[in-house]
């Protein structure tokens, strides 16, 4: 039996991926239960760790996740890839559901959706041979026969820039950069065709992040791979990803393409992210971009606020907020948000912009023309992905593409 070689796709990919989703997340959903202490552990309440998430990867594409530290990116990745079970929702793979498999059922995906974890020291075992470690994968998963891993294994080495003679080393023996090309190469051993890349170069120096993220944007061209791409700002996914996920508490608070979340951001909390993200082109002209400062901390995900769960930390907060959790709006062919006063930074509405879908709320009308315009939010505001149709902010009609 000859070697199977490593699959590269035919043609170069557009802007993100095929545009046809290679995973479809619906109402993700992950609490992990906090029990008491003492002999007796009952249940006393649930982290709400991911709330109810909708997104698309495109086949070959890049979606960026981004929010501060504990707004659920890492467990979203973790049941994407499921070491974690969901606690509820779907996460269709090629239009498979993956929530509904069982382990067993599980076990051929699981070449298909591999993760390269954020710290390269404690992600690789420092007792095992790179040429062990990465070989592994292709051992348990029959990818080649066993007289040909350790060439695989060489040739995965090289794909990720590291020489190849170096299969008999230890972990120990190399940098927290190479440290990550190991774990790049055994993600990429099985050929997946999504890989979960949880802040991949978080853990390491300033000077070989943009090395990494290379590696990681060639891989992604030459053999197709779609990315989730989880970071905790916005500067580093901004080059390597065309449409980008902001969460917070658990929440996705808006969702865009590159253009679209950069240039008009419609969130206050991506408003305030973007806030901290050096800006060039300001810089060049002498200009910078007001901070906006978030103050306190996050809330607790075991008891998050009422209705927005941003509303604690937000400038624009109104009662409306506390009662009432913002639908995520598509506002734009590649733009969602969730924010009933969504619009761009120092232009957002007096009145919420969902103030139809509550009739109920003091001062709010309940007329039929009240009740089309709340349809017309709902419509928007259903699917994962992008609808021909979005909700035109300024006029609040219904536009199509
Ligand atoms: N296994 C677990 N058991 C209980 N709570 C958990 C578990 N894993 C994560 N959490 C909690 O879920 C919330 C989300 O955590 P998560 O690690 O997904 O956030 P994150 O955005 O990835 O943050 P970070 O950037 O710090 O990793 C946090 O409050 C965290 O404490």
């Amino acid at each position: 039996m000859t070697t199977p070689p490593i699959d590269r796709p035919a043609l170069p990919l557009p802007e993100n991926g095929t545009g046809e989703p290679l995973l479809e997340v619906r109402n993700l959903t992950k609490w992990f239960p906090v029990n008491s202490s003492g002999v007796i552990r009952r249940t006393i309440g649930q982290v709400q760790a991911v709330d109810g998430v909708s997104f698309t990867v495109p086949k070959g594409g890049a979606l960026g996740l981004v929010g501060e530290s504990g707004c659920g990116k890492s467990t979203t990745g973790r049941v994407i890839t499921r070491l974690y079970d969901p606690t509820a929702g779907e996460m269709f793979f090629e239009g498979q559901d993956m929530a509904k498999l069982s382990k067993k059922q599980m076990l051929p995906l699981r070449r298909e959706v591999q993760m390269i974890f954020q710290d390269p020291y404690s992600s690789l075992n420092p007792r095992h041979t790179v040429g062990t470690i990465v070989g592994v994968p292709l051992r348990v998963h029959k990818v080649v026969p066993d007289n040909k891993v350790l060439s695989r294994v060489q040739e995965l080495l090289e794909v990720v820039g590291l020489n190849p003679e170096h299969y008999n080393r230890y972990p120990n023996e190399f940098s927290g950069g190479q440290r990550q090309r190991i774990g790049i190469a055994r993600a990429l051993a099985l050929q997946p065709k999504l890989l979960v890349a949880d802040e991949p170069v978080s853990a390491l120096d300033v000077s070989i992040q943009a090395q990494v993220v290379n590696l990681l944007q060639d891989v992604q061209r030459e053999f197709g791979i779609a990315f989730l791409f989880i970071a905790h700002d916005l500067s580093i996914v901004r080059h390597f990803c065309p449409e980008v996920a902001v969460m917070y508490l658990g929440k996705i608070v808006e969702i865009a393409d590159r253009e679209s979340l950069y240039h008009r951001a419609m969130h206050p909390y991506t408003q305030a992210l973007l806030s901290a993200v050096p800006d060039v082109k300001q810089a060049a002209i002498g200009g910078r971009r007001e901070r906006i400062r978030l103050t306190g901390d996050v809330p607790s995900p075991v008891d998050p606020p009422s209705g927005c769960r941003f509303r604690t930390r937000c400038q624009l907060a109104q009662e409306i907020c506390a009662r009432h959790e913002p639908p995520l709006m598509q506002i734009g062919p590649r733009q969602k948000v969730a924010c009933h006063f969504a619009g761009e930074i120092g232009h957002h509405p007096a009145q919420p912009v969902t103030a139809p879908l509550y009739p109920e709320e003091p001062g709010a009308s309940a007329s039929a023309q009240t009740q089309e315009s709340a349809d017309r939010i709902r419509e928007v505001s259903s699917d994962p992905g992008w609808g021909p149709r979005w909700l035109d902010l300024g006029s609040g009609s219904v536009v199509e593409r």
